[in-house]
């Protein structure tokens, strides 16, 4: 199985190049390539397929097939399947114009949560078209033993974006943030943000499938809609994580996540190993 390695802010992956959809990737298989002690290790795998060859089921191949030629099939670090990732877009992108299967410019990718538009040049940053944030309300996570209230944000995938008032660095984010699952029946992606200046945040998380990342694209968007609070007008937020530095613009209509996207290493599993 051919791989590329790669990194949005060290929100890191395993790319699969699979074009005519030829890939079994089974829950097992994912979790073993993003073992970082055992296999390649990741956060997660983008699958790259066609989106006519992608199995999406009726309803979501209807909506995807005309829209976008490659479809990003991403799965966490567990194996289990999410809607969308926002960094993961990002290398998803760099990578096809890199292997030379897309030109550099703006076109639409599809993903389980819709199309989503990306622009980027022969190098450099990406930004992507994340669309409109949806903030749902409140909610609650804990952390040993102490409660943090958030706002519950969905960017296509589950958030809920928690204000502190201390740095992020001293949470102890070794273990997964409690939550009630009657309000996150699928789970949630649990972000912790501080203000550090105007527009201007800082964030760790703890995400679903894959525990504490170093950085999160949607996690981002979360935070910058829930510190923004729904106020009218365009703005632009920078967003402080472990792994760097990314932009996120809201303009009531959309946002945009703009940031890094690093290819690093390729090469094929062993066959007998896989
Ligand atoms: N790291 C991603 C989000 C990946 C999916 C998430 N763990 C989930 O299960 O929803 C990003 O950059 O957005």
């Amino acid at each position: 199985m051919r791989f590329v390695k790669g990194h949005g802010t060290e929100n890191d992956f395993v790319i699969l190049p699979d074009p005519d959809g030829a890939l079994d990737l089974t829950p097992e298989a994912v979790a073993r390539l993003c073992d970082r002690r055992a296999g390649i290790g990741a956060d997660g795998v983008l699958r790259v397929v066609r989106t006519k060859a992608a199995d999406l089921g009726a309803d979501l191949g209807a909506d995807l097939g005309s829209g976008a030629e490659w479809f990003m099939d991403y799965r966490n670090a567990d194996g289990s399947v999410a809607e969308m990732c926002g960094n993961g877009m990002r290398v998803f992108a760099r990578y096809l114009v890199d292997a030379g299967l897309a030109a550099p410019g703006e076109w639409d990718v599809a993903t389980r949560a819709g199309l989503r538009r990306v622009s980027l040049g022969a190098s450099g940053d990406v930004s992507v078209d994340m669309g409109p944030p949806e903030l749902l309300g409140y909610g609650e996570a804990s952390l040993a033993g102490t409660a943090f209230q958030g706002r519950r944000v969905s960017v296509g995938n589950p958030h809920l974006a928690c204000r502190v008032d201390g740095p992020v660095d001293a949470l102890d984010l070794s273990h997964a943030p409690g939550f009630d699952p009657a309000v996150f029946p699928d789970g949630v992606n649990v972000e912790f943000f501080r203000s550090v200046g105007e527009r201007h945040v800082e964030m760790r998380v703890y995400e679903r499938g894959s525990g504490e990342t170093r950085s999160c694209g949607t996690g981002t968007v979360a935070v910058a809609a829930a510190a923004a609070q729904g106020a009218p007008g365009t703005s632009e937020w920078t967003v402080d994580v472990p792994g760097g530095r990314v932009t996120v613009t809201l303009d009531g209509r959309t946002s945009h996540l703009r940031g890094p996207a690093v290819l690093v290493a390729e090469g094929e599993t062993r066959p007998d190993w896989i």
